[in-house]
């Protein structure tokens, strides 16, 4: 049997290379290439590990012809195209835990160099100046440190923070009392952590809801005298808007590893007297590096030799037997979870899954998975099948599998339903010709459409001429439509509608819908 082959694209510590090898593996170490090279290089490997310096664009992925494999040393995908690779079914790893530790104390060490100003005292210190008039610092002790996402680097933020005799304020939305309780921290909505914290600081993925979350508005909401410290992804906060908070006094000081361009050359921000920043060296200590290095080569050889799967973020873990069987069900129970995780809205607290009809003699559990981590994925990057269940039930949300062996209208049927602060939401869908996945009950109205791509849900009310109207809107602002489905409950009451686009949908045209005459609800939807 011929070698697997991998490459390795990002600086990464060289006990990934040893694993590779001993575990029958062909490695080959080669970092900073342009993505022109790389795409020249990639077909002839079956994996490719990386860390953040690597972006997987969809014409990597074509030129890919030979990738069984991508594993991310680290904790952020947002540099591979997930969807794409899953298209052409190249399984996405990350090493969910590795470098938590070692970013939580970064974190923390940015929030002591600001109350401090250390940097600034060192540089001008070392000048020959001794300036010490120039800098009188603040104690942490007793202060309110707002986190902003409260996962994994968070509760240890956290853990630290109470450490240092801090109260501990948090913003998390998958954030239970229980679990708010347990790691010793008072759960507030998004403006209340505002206007009490000191300091501030980030730890979710980016995505559509946490995009510039510390924005002009929101950074206007902020004591007098914060400190900001985001060591999570850069485009969390609106570094122009930072920039003019920092130059009036109201922030007092901030602290980035990251930026919403990297490598960041320039910025509104650089320069400022209070802001100090590090290039994205979160995860760079020797223990986290050795860490992910080594438990990405285990995976990824594990994957490449033996066919078993750990933290993938695409895929479940699957016996050789069920695979075929499941397969078609997974896709299925992933977009519902994702659909009901983007329609309903608040503290989600618990979530049926019922299989109906040829689907209740499947296996739950991989359905279960898929389910969850579609809910969860635009919470959480390191989310995947296996880990979902257990990262759900870890934020106290209620999960129970039903089965109902008799069939329904479909002979096979799966239905989730979660419990939120506004009642029961459910959606259900199923399989055409056993293979092809398709929603067919939304929100208690019937509706047949695949989900895939972008998307755009629409709720109005069932008059004459509004299929003209949003028909009109999206094609004068350049946005083709694909597909086009209807559903109503009963004849000019609500209606629904699910178009799919060929483009994400920009958010000055969903805020245009929003005002279209008879419009309830709108939300742009991706799968
Ligand atoms: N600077 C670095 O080098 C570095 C290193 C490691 C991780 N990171 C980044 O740190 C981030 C957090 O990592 P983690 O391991 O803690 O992830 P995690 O998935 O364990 O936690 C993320 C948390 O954010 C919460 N969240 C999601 N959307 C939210 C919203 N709209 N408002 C408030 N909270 C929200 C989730 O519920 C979850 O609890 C990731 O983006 C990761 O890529 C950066
Ligand atoms: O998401 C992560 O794990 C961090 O951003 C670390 O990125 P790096 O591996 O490029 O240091």
């Amino acid at each position: 049997m011929t070698k697997p082959k991998v490459l390795i694209s990002d600086k990464m510590d060289p006990n990934a290379a040893r694993i590779f090898e001993e575990r029958g593996c062909d490695v080959d170490v080669i970092t900073g290439e342009t993505p022109e090279e790389l795409k020249a290089r990639i077909g002839e490997y079956d994996g490719l590990a990386i860390r953040s310096s690597t972006t997987v664009t969809q014409e990597i992925l074509d030129a890919a012809t030979n990738l069984k494999v991508i594993g991310r040393a680290g904790i952020g995908v947002d540099n591979v195209d997930i969807p794409y690779a899953s298209g052409k079914g190249v399984v996405v790893m990350n090493t969910p835990f590795g470098n938590s530790i070692t970013t939580a104390e970064h974190a923390i060490a940015m929030m002591m160099a600001l109350a401090r100003q250390i940097p600034q005292a060192d540089a001008r210190t070392q000048k020959g100046e001794w300036p010490k008039k120039d800098f009188m610092g603040i104690e942490v002790t007793g202060k309110t440190l707002g986190l902003i996402g409260a996962g994994n680097i968070g509760s240890i933020v956290a853990s630290r923070a109470l450490g240092l005799k801090m109260k501990v304020i948090a913003f998390d939305p998958f954030l239970t009392e229980e679990r708010a309780v347990e790691i010793g921290v008072e759960k507030v909505d998004l403006d209340t952590l505002l206007a009490r914290a000191d300091f501030i600081t980030l730890h979710t993925p980016l995505t559509d809801e946490t995009r510039n979350i510390l924005s002009a508005e929101n950074l206007a909401k902020t004591k007098q005298g914060v400190r900001i410290v985001n060591c999570a992804r850069g485009g969390l906060i609106d570094e122009a808007a930072l920039a003019e908070k920092l130059e009036s006094g109201h922030v007092a000081g901030a602290a980035l590893d990251v930026f919403q361009t990297e490598p960041a050359k320039e910025s509104p921000l650089f320069g400022l007297p209070n802001f100090i920043c590090t290039p994205h060296l979160g995860a760079s200590t020797t223990e986290a590096q050795v860490n992910v290095a080594l438990q990405v080569a285990e995976q990824m050889a594990d994957y490449l030799v033996n066919g078993g799967v750990t933290n993938a973020l695409n895929m479940p873990s699957l016996s050789a037997e069920e695979a075929p069987k499941l397969r078609p069900y997974m896709g299925l129970a992933e977009n519902l979870g994702s659909l009901v995780g983007q329609l309903a809205h608040g503290n989600l607290t618990r979530i049926s899954i019922e299989r109906e009809g040829a689907a209740a003699g499947l296996s739950g559990k991989p359905i279960e998975g898929a389910v969850l981590a579609g809910l969860m994925r635009q919470y959480s990057d390191t989310v995947n099948m296996v880990n979902a269940p257990y990262l759900a039930k870890e934020r106290g949300l209620d999960i129970r599998s039903i089965r109902h062996e008799k069939e329904g209208v479909y002979n096979t049927l799966l239905r989730v339903t979660v419990g939120t602060e506004d009642g029961d939401r459910s959606v259900a869908g199923t399989l055409f010709g056993a293979e092809a996945p398709r929603l067919v009950e939304i929100f208690g109205v019937r509706i047949e459409a695949e989900l895939e791509g972008h998307m755009l849900y629409i709720v109005n009310e069932d008059a004459p001429g509004f299929i003209g109207r949003i028909g009109s809107l999206l094609g004068d602002n350049g946005i083709n439509i694909g597909t086009f489905h209807l559903g109503r409950r009963t004849s000019g009451g609500e209606a629904v509608l699910l178009l799919s686009v060929d483009q994400a949908i920009p958010a000055d045209v969903v805020k245009k819908a929003c005002a279209l005459q008879g419009v309830k609800v709108v939300k742009p939807l991706s799968f």
